[in-house]
């Protein structure tokens, strides 16, 4: 079940475990969503984020007020120089001297600029950090492809080496910043029943992550993998990150949990993973549950997609069912997530004797730890004009077509 037992064919660069030879780095790049800044800048955002997927006008706007209602400012900037201050105060403490950039798929600061800046100032072999945790075309191949379109379209193709950072889904640093969240969202939810006369009332864990369509979610990992579970890898990932939390936190035993879907979007006649938070707590409500503990695993940091569809909307639908509610913290800046975020930098970072700065690579949730590298077609999304894109950190980097 581990994904190093799908042997990767063995190439210059990789092992056939898909781990990547340790590398004398000298920039570590921080890449995430973007968001919006400003009022002026929602509409504009969408397009960016949505350029050629279809997804209905209607959508667009309903989102745009989520982020109008916040004087339309995302918090995930914010959120990411916070993260990228955090990450070079660790790799400082740890006498690392890697400079660290921040480039967005979606607003500035854009990756290609930044891009042309890394190598600007004289660097040439880059490892990137996503901020996006588990495999699927949003979260791991859109990454690669933005990076080998940006290298293409900066020219800078040949010139700068580009690396990704393994998706990171089972790494303790991860997993650690959600089992303290859900240990204290137990207790709080247990004493909201308590403050409402009902101090025995069942609680049920809802851990949810971001929907895809389920052709995303088909795509998503190594087809060999995918073969063997019982589920798709996406939600296979998932599943086996709230196993992990739940064996770190001991009130939990014996309580109802569950991986439920929120934030979906595109056309209605589209399949995406479900079911959907709000229907799901419907549910769990009417089956006698009183409260509810919502672990946001799919995400990194308290962006948009946690304060608007679970602080707001989530918390709503509990009130009108008259569940106790509680949402536990992402990871954000937590201590045990940047330091992890820095391990598995030096899992990659060749030391002065060519070997990696910290061997071995933590991992504690099923199918960890994942890889380096990716095959051909891992996550591929077949774009709706037929054209495949550049990628970066796969067997297919170099060609950028989808092999049979
Ligand atoms: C898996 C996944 C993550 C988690 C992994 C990760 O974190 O990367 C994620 C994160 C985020 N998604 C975000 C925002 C949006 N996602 C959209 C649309 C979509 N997301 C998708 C998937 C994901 N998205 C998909 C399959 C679509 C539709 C198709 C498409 O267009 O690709 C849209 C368009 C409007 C709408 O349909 O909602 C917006 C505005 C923000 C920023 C929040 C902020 O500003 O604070 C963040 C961090
Ligand atoms: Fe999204």
């Amino acid at each position: 079940m581990q994904p190093s037992q799908h042997v990767f064919d063995p190439r210059e660069g990789y092992d056939a475990a898909g781990r990547m030879a340790p590398k004398p780095y000298d920039a570590l790049l921080l890449a995430s969503f973007g968001g919006p800044e400003g009022q002026e800048d929602v509409i504009p955002f969408l397009r960016n984020v949505t350029a050629g997927r279809g997804i209905p006008d209607e959508r667009l706007e309903e989102v745009a007020t989520h982020y109008r209602a916040n004087g339309g400012i995302s918090p995930i900037n914010a959120q990411n120089r916070a993260l990228k201050a955090a990450i070079e105060a660790e790799l400082a403490a740890r006498g690392l001297a890697l400079p660290v950039y921040w480039g967005n798929r979606n607003w500035a600061p854009y990756i290609q600029p930044t891009l042309r800046q890394i190598h600007a100032d004289g660097h040439r072999r880059v490892l990137m950090f996503s901020t996006s945790a588990y495999s699927g075309y949003s979260s791991c191949r859109q990454y690669r492809e933005d990076l080998g379109v940006g290298l293409r379209e900066t020219g800078l193709e040949g010139k700068l080496e580009v690396d990704k950072v393994r998706q990171y889904f089972d790494h303790p640093g991860f997993v650690a910043p959600f089992a303290e969240g859900l240990a204290a969202g137990l207790a709080d939810v247990r004493a909201q029943l308590a403050a409402a006369g009902d101090p025995e009332g069942p609680i049920r864990i809802v851990f949810t992550t971001h929907s895809i369509p389920t052709s995303d979610a088909e795509a998503a990992g190594p087809r060999a993998l995918a073969a063997e579970l019982e589920t798709d890898v996406y939600s296979a990932q998932h599943l086996s990150v709230a196993r992990a939390i739940l064996a770190r936190v001991p009130e939990a035993e014996g309580l109802e949990w569950s991986l439920v879907f929120q934030s979906r979007s595109g056309a209605p006649h589209v399949p995406w993973l479900e079911p959907d938070i709000n229907d799901a707590l419907a549910g769990y409500a009417e089956a006698g549950t009183r409260g509810a503990v919502v672990v946001p695993i799919g995400f990194v940091s308290d962006h948009m997609e946690v304060v608007w569809d679970l602080d707001t909307e989530a918390r709503q639908t509990c009130a009108d069912l008259g569940l106790a509610f509680h949402r536990v913290p992402t990871p954000g800046t937590h201590a045990a997530f940047v330091r992890g975020i820095v391990d598995m930098v030096c899992e990659r970072l060749a030391g002065p004797d060519g070997s990696a700065l910290l061997q071995g690579r933590a991992t504690e949730a099923e199918l960890g730890p994942w890889f380096d590298v990716c095959r051909a077609n891992c996550c591929v999304k077949v774009m709706r004009d037929g054209t495949a894109r550049p990628t970066i950190a796969a067997v297919d980097s170099e060609v950028g077509v989808p092999q049979a």
